[in-house]
């Protein structure tokens, strides 16, 4: 209970402006009415006492008495009390619903902003499906298991305590007992269940996320996993995080409906215990049967504020890890947040000229040796140049530093002099980047060549741009043209086509810059000559930075970079390379390529310069 107000708490300042006078007045409105529903109910219940032995209806605490032909008018006018809050309650609560799902709206915004905002680093650590969970049922969780059991409580108490001041006026022998008694077995239920409904919370949780990710895994592996007949492994994998899953959610149902039970025994225990007791105090049958008419209307007025009570307590509980991973991404996001609105911001002076990397080196969190480690170079402006070596030597992630998504732990990358984390976004509105892998989204083509889901489009310069990738003929081909859509992930076109959109995006942005990470690693020979000719068509135009395996891809590039266990070993023209360095003649001439060049073994070597 107390974790779930310092939860309130914490969520408070990432609610929208207002936020904090709205559960104020809400908390107030909804004490008043449990007041007036309360207040109602046990005028009713004396009232009934009173025409039961025919006598005149005098309701506690304000004294007011009614004779026998006022018995109809007490009713009624009680009755319509009764109705006149049932109907203010539920206004308060359509009012409430919609003003709660606001809060919900900004506590997801923040928390998708954060996690799409987050450092590259810190994204690296995160599976996709944690974030998309996080991000959809863990916000609703701050919700529906944070704000709005909090927001009932203070009436839930308020309606007990105003139960138990008119017991106490009227009955106070009955009331102290009744107090007590269902006060006993309140504690004693919130004993057992607590912990048990905090542990079930936990375990939902970890294995629910488990069981979405390797969900997610298997999905992606569809095909292998199709082939190599893995059905039932991959099936009792999932089961099995499933199972504890669902045997948690199972438990926090199961201990949720163990109040209502208890409390229906209590009643029962209690009309017998009240019963006897006042019969044995006051030696009169009547005394005892109002007595246990009053327990009874106390009693259903307090149980339900009581299950009620622990009812809350069960989804606070069985929420708390939910809520505070949450709120934990949030406070942890609000120092990048802050730090991206202003860092980065500065403008770049002109057009910029060369790009220098003075003794940068980084390594990945969970690793022990730099994957890059002492670069120097210099990339001028308008040459081409690739980053060449063998699979894990760290062109990617050479890459990732040059693009500002990896922070180097060591050296300093400048544009033209100017820090590149002072002009971090003007640099990237340069950049026209293709990935290994092309991360298409379920839209039209023109739609994932201008990036955007609902934003505006300029059709001639889509077209413009799916001609220099060579795929504007393929996008005739489709029913629907530039409207066609390509289905998840890109999934109904080919490897090769999907790295020609991934071109024609980048393209798109007009970039000064374009960075190629095996851009054309999936084009058959003819397609990837056109391809490599459109891109060949822009020297001069664009900066370009590319990554290939295959040689003939790179092999015209103005500087290349021969890459090995993160150190830039030499560089030069292709066939300077060649000459310094014989890893990279020999994968030339298992490229086919060796042979044909001349090998002059006079390299720079301006990477190690
Ligand atoms: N997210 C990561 N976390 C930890 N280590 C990583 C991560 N990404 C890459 N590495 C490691 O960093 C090193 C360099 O990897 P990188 O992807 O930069 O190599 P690469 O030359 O681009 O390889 P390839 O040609 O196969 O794409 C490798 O040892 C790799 O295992």
């Amino acid at each position: 209970m107390k974790d779930g107000y310092k939860n309130l708490m914490r969520a408070m300042p990432f609610l929208p402006d207002g936020a904090s006078r709205y559960m104020v007045v809400y908390i107030i409105v909804a004490s008043l009415l449990s007041i007036m529903d309360i207040a109602a109910l046990m005028a009713l219940a004396f009232s009934m006492t009173s025409i039961l032995s025919s006598q005149d209806i005098v309701i506690p605490v304000v004294g007011w008495r009614f004779g026998q032909n006022q018995y109809v008018w007490v009713i009624l006018a009680i009755s319509a009390v009764i109705l006149l809050k049932a109907v203010l309650s539920l206004v308060q609560q359509w009012f409430a619903t919609r003003r709660f799902a606001d809060f919900e709206m900004d506590l997801g915004r923040t928390l998708f902003d954060a996690y799409l905002g987050a450092p590259w680093v810190d994204r690296l650590g995160r599976s996709t499906s944690e974030l998309v969970r996080m991000a959809d049922v863990g916000v609703a969780a701050i919700n529906a298991g944070l704000i709005l059991p909090l927001m009932g409580l203070p009436a839930m108490l308020i309606s007990s305590l105003t139960v138990i001041a008119i017991l106490l006026v009227a009955q106070p022998v009955t009331a102290i007992v009744t107090l007590f008694y269902l006060g006993l077995i309140a504690m004693l239920i919130y004993w057992l269940l607590s912990r048990r409904t905090l542990e079930a919370g936990r375990v939902n949780r970890r294995y629910s996320f488990k069981a979405a990710g390797l969900m997610t895994d298997m999905v992606g592996a569809l095909k292998e996993v199709t082939l190599r007949d893995k059905f039932t492994e991959v099936s009792s994998v999932v089961q099995d995080a499933r199972f504890h899953a669902t045997r948690a959610r199972a438990n926090i149902q199961f201990l949720g409906s163990v109040p209502k039970f208890v409390m229906d025994f209590a009643l029962i225990g209690g009309l017998i215990i009240i019963g006897a007791a006042s019969f044995l105090i006051s030696g009169t049958m009547d005394a005892a049967i109002n007595a246990v008419v009053l327990f009874t209307v106390s009693a259903i007025r307090l149980i339900p504020a009581l299950t009620g009570f622990q009812g809350t307590v069960n989804v606070l509980n069985s929420n708390a890890s939910q809520v505070r991973a949450i709120l934990r991404d949030i406070e942890e996001a609000q120092t990048y947040i802050e730090r991206r609105k202003v860092a980065g911001r500065q403008p770049l002076a002109h057009d910029p000229r060369e790009l220098v990397l003075d003794n940068v080196s980084f390594t990945y969190p969970n690793r022990v040796d730099p994957a890059i480690r002492d670069i120097s170079m210099t990339i001028r402006m308008g040459t081409s140049v690739a980053f060449v070596g063998e699979s894990g030597s760290g062109k990617s992630t050479l890459v990732d530093v040059i693009l500002g998504l990896l922070e180097p732990q060591q050296g300093t990358i400048r544009i033209d002099g100017q820090d590149l984390d002072d002009v971090l976004a003007n640099w990237r509105s340069l950049i026209g980047y293709v990935p290994q892998d092309v991360s298409l989204f379920d839209g039209t083509i023109e739609q994932n060549v201008a990036l955007t889901w609902k934003g505006e489009i300029d059709r001639e310069k889509v077209i413009e741009c799916l001609k220099k990738a060579q795929m504007w003929e393929t996008t005739l081909e489709r029913p629907g043209g530039l409207q066609a859509t390509i289905g998840e992930r890109g999934i109904g076109l080919s490897g090769g086509q999907r790295q020609r959109l991934g071109i024609a995006r980048a393209l798109y942005a007009d970039p000064l810059i374009l960075i190629l990470d095996e851009a054309t690693s999936a084009l058959d020979s003819e397609t990837e000559a056109e391809v490599s000719k459109a891109i060949h068509n822009l020297r001069g135009e664009v900066t370009m930075i590319s990554i290939a395996h295959r040689l003939s891809t790179v092999k015209d590039s103005d500087v290349l970079f021969f890459m090995k266990d993160g150190r830039v070993v030499t560089s030069g023209t292709f066939s300077e390379v060649i000459a310094a360095a014989p890893d990279f003649a020999r994968q030339a001439a298992l490229s086919g390529l060796g042979s044909n060049v001349e090998v002059s073994g006079s390299a720079s070597s301006e990477g190690e310069r």
